[in-house]
């Protein structure tokens, strides 16, 4: 059972609708039955949401309630905002949910529950203008997918899992460790679930994931990583064996020569952050990931680097070599290096903003690496403080943080925020609660408008923090043309010659797909134009054949046809999958 840490003045919501929505004093005397019952759990309504929000008025401590699993805690700004904003279909939680709405139904099929007719009209028209099939909600029974884990110690066959879920479970060929349920099986009342042998996963998640080719050493940036999903499976892919218990001393030791490479992921809700620590420490993943609460539209921490030092120890202990101790450790602590400036520039929704000291403009001096070199005189102690994650296990929190392209991260992952149109169990959560948040958080113009330029942001940032010659994969769970295409087209107009994108790195893996929208030819010549001479100096803007350059509307073809062609969707319809969007972009050396 989970636990939930109540503090005073914590909001709790029921999200359940109807006749499952539990009033506060129903709520109260369950909480009072638990483990101190003399405690007074008085739960009032929250008088401007009546609807939304309890005032939990004086529980404080740790409360152990299936009921709390279904309910959301925290400060009511955030509460409210989830119960608005609530997103991603990857997590087991999403699995749960779709699970009770089609129990609502007692037995009626959820296309019975979802009705094409009742679809609000501005939803209708976003649809139209994004040429969304609205046909995709209404498919049943989508197979239910679940990622093995890959731990030889802790994982399942598939033919057991068969054996215990009492149903087929078929491998996905291409997709290593990902199986196919047949029917709907609850996951959380299964052992192997709760044992951690499996975790619930929608396929076209997992498809970002493999897109990334994550390879040992890699250094993986997941900017929007809650509630964490594809962060524990990039975590998972990283160890050798997967996933490591935490526990054990030799355990530890044994950790550390396996810390081949560190996943850091970032997101810009504390709420739906502490959601993905729980998923690590589920998974018992925790050891390689560190997380920060930030705009990943600034987000500017480089990827660990006292972890070289430890490389290098293990490299020279399997070499027979024995290291300078002393030397190593002050490597390894970074104390011979300056730490640079940790360009961590939040936004207004909570700011880590730390210009640039005028003593570390004038003073430093990089090497070839990008990392800035100590300055005699200059006492370290003196310098701001670096950016402290949200989570991390010490070897990375106390990480020196230094910055430079040598820094930079191997694999970065941008499954950004979107109007989530492509989860089916996503819209039925509206059709369940109404509309109107829906249309207030997703379908306001300038709503649209400023979710696209999020995408923008967090993919060029992403970008930006990507190493030479590494992979940026940009991904959202929305089919709309404006977050998908036309995102990836602006993109590779205003980076044109820095970036290409590129098919799957493993052909073998054989999703239908559905095909691509031709993006919106205007936001292509305007990034084009967009970009300066000096960037841009093989651009003649005019298609008479006169010049030895491509003309705007010639590379503006090539951006089409290269989208077109090479990005990829997955749809109910298509592919059998929840609606999901990728392209995988390659930085040029
Ligand atoms: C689609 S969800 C990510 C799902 C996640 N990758 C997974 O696999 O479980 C989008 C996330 O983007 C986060 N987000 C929204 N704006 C952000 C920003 N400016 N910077 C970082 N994260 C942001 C949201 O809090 C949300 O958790």
């Amino acid at each position: 059972m989970e636990e939930v840490l109540l503090q005073e003045y914590d909001f709790v919501f029921n999200y359940k609708s109807g006749k499952d929505n539990i009033a506060p004093d129903a709520l109260s005397r369950r909480l009072a039955l638990k483990d101190e019952p003399t405690r007074n759990t008085q739960l009032n309504s929250v008088d401007e949401q009546p609807d939304l929000g309890m005032r939990q008025q004086s529980l404080e401590g740790y409360t152990k309630d299936a009921t709390l699993g279904l309910l959301m805690v925290g400060e009511l700004r955030d509460v409210v905002q989830e119960f608005e904003a609530n997103s991603s279909m990857d997590s087991d939680d999403d699995d749960i949910r779709i699970e009770e709405l089609r129990e609502q139904a007692n037995g009626v099929p959820p296309k019975a529950l979802f009705s094409l007719d009742k679809l609000p009209s501005e939803f209708v028209a976003f649809l139209a203008k994004n040429e969304i099939d609205p046909a995709i909600y209404t498919v049943t029974n989508l197979p239910r997918y679940v990622r093995l884990n890959p731990d030889p110690q802790h994982t399942i066959a598939p033919e057991a899992l068969a054996q215990e879920l009492g149903t087929e479970v078929e491998p996905v060929p291409g997709l290593e460790a990902f199986c196919k349920l047949k029917g709907h099986i609850k996951l959380k009342n299964t052992q192997a679930y709760v044992d951690g042998r499996i975790f619930g996963m929608d396929l076209s998640s997992g498809i970002a994931v493999y897109a990334l080719d994550i390879q040992p050493g890699d250094h993986v940036l997941d900017i929007c990583c809650a509630p964490g999903a594809k962060l524990c499976m990039i975590a998972g892919l990283l160890t050798k064996s997967g996933a490591i218990p935490p526990d054990s001393k030799r355990e530890g030791n044994q950790l550390r020569m396996d810390l081949t490479g560190t996943v850091t992921g970032i997101d810009i809700s504390a709420h739906r952050l502490s959601t993905c620590r729980s998923l690590l420490k589920r998974h018992r993943l925790q050891q390689y990931v560190r997380l920060f609460q930030a705009d990943g539209t600034t987000f500017g921490v480089m990827r660990p680097s006292a972890i070289d030092a430890i490389h290098a120890r293990i490299k020279a202990a399997r070499s027979g070599q024995k290291l300078d101790e002393q030397n190593e450790k002050k490597r390894s602590l970074g104390d011979d290096v300056r730490q640079e400036s940790v360009n961590t520039d939040h936004n207004s929704e909570g700011s880590f903003k730390r210009p640039r000291t005028s003593l570390e403009a004038s003073s430093s001096t990089t090497d070839s690496l990008g990392q800035v070199k100590g300055v005699a005189g200059v006492d370290p102690n003196s310098l701001p403080e670096k950016l402290v994650p949200f989570f991390a296990p010490k070897i990375l929190r106390n990480d020196p943080q230094l910055q430079g392209d040598g820094y930079k991260y191997d694999k970065v992952i941008v499954d950004a925020e979107c109007t989530h149109d492509g989860s089916i169990a996503h819209i039925l959560k509206y059709e369940s609660w109404g509309w109107d948040s829906f249309h207030k958080n997703f379908m306001a113009q300038d709503r649209l408008e400023s979710l696209m330029d999020l995408q923008r942001g967090l993919l060029l940032n992403g970008f930006r923090l990507t190493k030479p010659g590494g992979i940026v994969v940009y991904s959202t769970c929305s089919l709309s043309r404006a977050q998908n295409e036309d995102v990836i087209a602006w993109f590779l107009a205003s980076t044109r010659g820095k970036a290409v994108l590129e098919p799957l790195p493993n052909h073998t893996v054989d999703i239908p797909t559905a095909d691509c929208k031709k993006p919106d030819r205007s936001i292509i010549i305007n990034a084009l134009e967009l970009r300066s001479d000096s960037d841009n100096p093989n651009i003649t803007g005019c298609n008479n054949g006169a010049s030895a350059h491509p003309s705007s509307a010639a590379i503006a073809d090539q951006v089409e046809a290269e989208v077109i062609n090479l990005c990829l969707r997955y749809d109910p319809i298509a592919s059998n999958t929840s609606g999901f969007f990728l392209a995988r972009i390659r930085k040029l050396e």
